[in-house]
């Protein structure tokens, strides 16, 4: 007779433009709490936008070169792009991710939709907040300002290499 090993697994929802450092607060919260998590690219179809300046493949490149060894072995991601159905949006997350117990995340619609559903979600405390946003990030990139601090060194090197500054200062 075995004894089946039942792990816990997770779900990180988010644009990540660009992967900053309270995402990476938010990975290891997750980690805590489960043994594997999904990190979900959302809207993953878009790029070159005011919102959503970096391709999906960028932004993978910024979490993989972000995190450790340790980490990686426990992260799976994965691309998740948008609908136009709001209410059918977590069954495609559904229909793109493996199965999982909990959903972390801190953006209002994204909660309110998997609490319809009944799911287990962890609102992830939110790390500076008032530095630390994807919004602001991109403003300090665009207007020339200090902004390598509120990064990872990892998604520092993949702005640098993309030119991020020239691709904001047009956008924004
Ligand atoms: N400062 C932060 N500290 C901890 N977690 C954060 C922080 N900012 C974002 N997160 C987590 O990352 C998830 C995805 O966030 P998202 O990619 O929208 O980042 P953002 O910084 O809010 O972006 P934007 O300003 O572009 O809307 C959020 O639901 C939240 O759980
Ligand atoms: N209908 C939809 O496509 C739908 C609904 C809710 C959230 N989402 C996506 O989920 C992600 C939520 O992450 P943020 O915390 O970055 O907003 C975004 O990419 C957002 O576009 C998509």
């Amino acid at each position: 007779m075995y004894n089946k090993i039942s792990t816990m697994d997770g779900l990180l929802i988010g644009r990540f433009q660009p992967f900053h450092k309270g995402h990476l607060e938010a990975v290891h919260i997750g980690l805590s709490k489960v043994d594997n998590l999904w990190i979900g690219i959302g809207s993953s179809n878009k790029s070159h936008e005011k919102r959503n300046p970096f391709t999906a493949d960028e932004r993978k490149e910024m979490i993989l070169s972000s995190l450790d060894s340790k980490t990686l072995e426990r992260v799976k991601i994965f691309f998740v792009p948008d609908t136009g159905d709001h209410d059918m949006w977590t069954y495609h997350v559904d229909s793109i991710v493996p199965p999982y117990d909990m959903v972390f995340s801190n953006d209002e619609f994204t909660i309110t939709l998997y609490k319809k559903r009944g799911k287990t979600v962890f609102e992830v405390p939110l790390f500076k907040r008032d530095m630390i946003s994807g919004t602001n990030i991109r403003e300090l990139i665009a207007n020339g300002k200090n902004w390598s601090d509120l990064v990872p060194e990892g998604t520092k090197q993949v702005l640098l290499k993309i030119d991020a500054k020239s691709r904001l200062a047009k956008i924004l």
